[in-house]
């Protein structure tokens, strides 16, 4: 991480330069693996529909966020079938415009597609019931992913939850040459979360995953 830190801005250059190289299509957004997408998109339905609904404390299910959004894999078959307006952010342009055709009709629900890195996105004070933030963690130094969470918490409405839902190493830091990302331990991403002065409702380990690939871990913030 402290070489990261050094090094800060080819971490971000060298990331931007590789996702412009990625096919703007599911299987690009995840490695290769497109094949565990539908697995993925059953976890989250899971894990979401435990806090929406009618009544006290529930999350409401006006607009969400898609955070390292890319074509919209997310929004398409998770967000835009529970919330009624959804924004898209992502560092690479290429998949935001394939983002309209990629969800079709329902792109009519799309409120913003945001073109910015996370570590200089300011979400809208107060706007989203849910910030959702899957496979992207890894392309932030901690400081940035601490302060990023902290604007997240400032964008939630009331009951609004940030979900975080990424690859966790065994043990410490591991990076990736390849796409210029780091991944962390699940006790690292806890003391992120707590140092950001967030608190985890909740926390799941995504089950069927392919064995050789990390464990994905869900957590869900306030
Ligand atoms: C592994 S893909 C995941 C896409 C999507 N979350 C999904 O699960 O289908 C990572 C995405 O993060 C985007 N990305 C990489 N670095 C980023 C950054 N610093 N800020 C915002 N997006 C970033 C890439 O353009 C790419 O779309």
């Amino acid at each position: 991480m402290d070489d990261i830190v050094q090094h800060e801005a080819s971490f971000y250059s060298n990331a931007e330069i590789y996702w412009k190289e990625i096919p703007p299509t599911v299987d690009g957004m995840l490695g290769g693996y497109g094949s565990i997408s539908s697995i993925d998109i059953n976890g989250s339905k899971a894990f979401l529909q435990k806090f929406l609904g009618e009544g006290e404390g529930k999350t409401g299910r006006g607009c969400a966020l898609d955070c390292g959004a890319g074509i919209g894999r997310i929004t398409k078959r998770l967000l835009l079938p529970l919330f009624n307006t959804v924004d898209l952010v992502d560092v690479t342009q290429e998949f935001l415009d394939k983002a309209k055709a990629y969800l079709g009709e329902e792109s009519k629900r799309v409120g913003n597609y945001f073109c910015s890195g996370l570590q200089d996105f300011v979400p809208e004070s107060g706007r989203y019931d849910v910030i959702w933030i899957q496979w992207v963690i890894g392309h932030l130094t901690d400081d940035h992913l601490i302060k990023f969470l902290q604007r997240c918490q400032k964008a939630l409405r009331p009951n609004g939850l940030v979900v975080i839902k990424d690859n966790v190493s065994y043990e410490g830091v591991v990076p990736d040459e390849v796409d210029s990302s780091i991944c962390r331990d699940l006790e690292i991403v806890r003391s992120l979360v707590g140092r950001a002065g967030l608190r985890i409702i909740h926390e799941e380990q995504q089950m069927n995953f392919p064995k050789e690939i990390y464990q994905v871990h869900t957590l869900a913030l306030r």
